[in-house]
């Protein structure tokens, strides 16, 4: 491929425009939105108003004057539609960890018949922490995490399990389990099925009512750029939410928090998955971060997910001075996420050494490099520019400086 190529594919692109909505560095490349977002330059103007004005200056009238009581469904209202959810599912809450805890506890009182939890080994670690967590509570009788391969997940389906515990696409690797098909196939086994969606929503188009799911977790600090620590978002189908009860209840989950009765009666919708009062500050960074995505069609935001990447690739097999950069993602876009994994014994150097050019990528232990696709803000030419450093970084041996070798920095 050459420059004229790439720059054909920028003219092209119909998400170009969406850039300028974003604050970005001028001399960084940025490949990490899929750890944490970019900032939207409306979340800034945002922010400053409802520190100034909303807590400033109305102080506490806000909760109603500003509505800052119905953030989390607003918020939850706005996400559902980037996750094929229909209204009345999602709400906006607390860390991905905590909602797990809910969902987990919810789904194993649905079929408490049964008691384990099947998960995958290479699931990341808070999901697992969770169910272990849990199980210390509740006792290995009525919650026993089993682990087994992605690859093996669909054998592994059977009248034991009571949960299947999924994150969609791999944050190591990127590979994109099929929801569909293993929501189905856990369904015939009479197994409910937990989507984690921290790597896919504002990534892939995600489908949660078509795809019958039960329930769903993910966050809003990466895809969906609401900024460091962001609140995350919890879906429960419809049809589950009148027979679960969630263990976290607090009174915003309440039906009726301002009665301030002293016996708990949870909401008989999806507020019930509330606990306590939410991050206004963070919400709010969140909800205008949102606004970004309202004009933006998902089956878009896939297709120049899919390009960017298999151009970055394509880009770098050309070079056989990367050939010690090994692919770990599926080069088969339609089962990636939109990331990409390369293993290299000096991963972390090569990504310090990037880091100090400009572009910005990850390390995940023990060897991966990591870089993130994301279409709202990354153009082709970032991605040929950043692809040219990486061939100067191994072929000039600069990560090879000592200073890139500084073990335990989080990246
Ligand atoms: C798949 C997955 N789940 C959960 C988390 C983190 O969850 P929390 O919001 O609790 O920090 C991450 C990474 O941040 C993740 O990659
Ligand atoms: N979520 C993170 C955080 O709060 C601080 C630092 C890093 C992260 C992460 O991105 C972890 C992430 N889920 C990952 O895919 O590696």
């Amino acid at each position: 491929m050459n420059f004229n190529e790439i720059a054909a594919l920028d003219k092209a692109d119909p998400l170009a425009n969406k850039r300028d909505e974003f604050d970005l560095p001028a001399d960084t490349i940025y490949l990490d939105g899929n750890s944490l977002g970019a900032l939207p330059k409306t979340v800034k103007s945002r922010v400053a108003e409802v520190v100034s004005q909303q807590w400033g200056c109305h102080l506490i009238r806000s909760w109603n004057d500003h509505q800052w009581i119905d953030l989390p469904t607003r918020v939850g209202e706005k996400i559902a539609p980037l996750i094929g959810a229909a209204k009345g599912q999602v709400i906006c809450c607390d860390s991905i960890s905590v909602n797990l805890f809910k969902l987990l506890s919810s789904a194993l009182s649905l079929n408490s018949q049964r008691n384990m939890v099947l998960s995958t080994e290479d699931n990341f670690p808070t999901d697992l922490y969770m169910v272990q967590g849990l199980s210390n509570l509740l006792g290995p009788e009525l919650c026993q995490l089993t682990l087994v391969a992605e690859q093996d997940i669909e054998q592994s389906l059977n009248d034991k399990v009571a949960v299947l515990l999924l994150t969609q696409v791999n944050f190591r690797t990127g590979q994109l389990l099929d929801m569909q098909k293993l929501t189905k196939l856990a369904h015939e086994k009479g197994i409910l099925v937990i989507w984690d969606l921290a790597h896919s929503a504002g990534a892939i188009d995600v489908e949660l009512d078509k795809c019958h799911a039960d329930f769903a977790v993910g966050c809003g600090y990466k895809y969906l750029n609401g900024g460091p620590g962001s609140p995350a978002f919890l879906y429960v189908a419809k049809r589950h939410q009148a027979n679960v009860k969630q263990p976290l209840a607090g009174w915003m989950g309440h039906a009726k928090p301002f009665a301030f009765d002293a016996t708990y009666q949870g909401a008989d919708n999806i507020n019930q998955f509330l606990s306590g009062t939410p991050s206004v500050i963070a919400m709010s960074a969140l909800d205008a971060a949102l606004d970004t995505w309202q004009d933006v069609d998902m089956a878009k935001v896939r297709e120049k997910s899919i390009a960017l990447a298999d151009v970055f690739i394509k880009l770098l097999q050309a070079h056989p001075s990367l050939i010690d950069l090994r692919l770990c993602s599926t080069e088969d876009s339609s089962q990636r996420g939109s990331q990409l994994a390369f293993a290299h014994t000096d991963a972390f150097a090569i990504c310090q050494a990037l880091i100090e050019r400009g572009v910005i990528a990850d390390f995940r232990a023990p060897n991966i490099l990591r870089f993130g696709f994301t279409p709202l803000y990354t153009s082709f030419e970032d991605v040929w520019n950043a692809v040219t450093i990486l061939v100067d970084v191994v072929e000039t041996q600069l990560y090879k400086e000592s200073r890139f070798n500084l073990a335990g920095k989080v990246t």
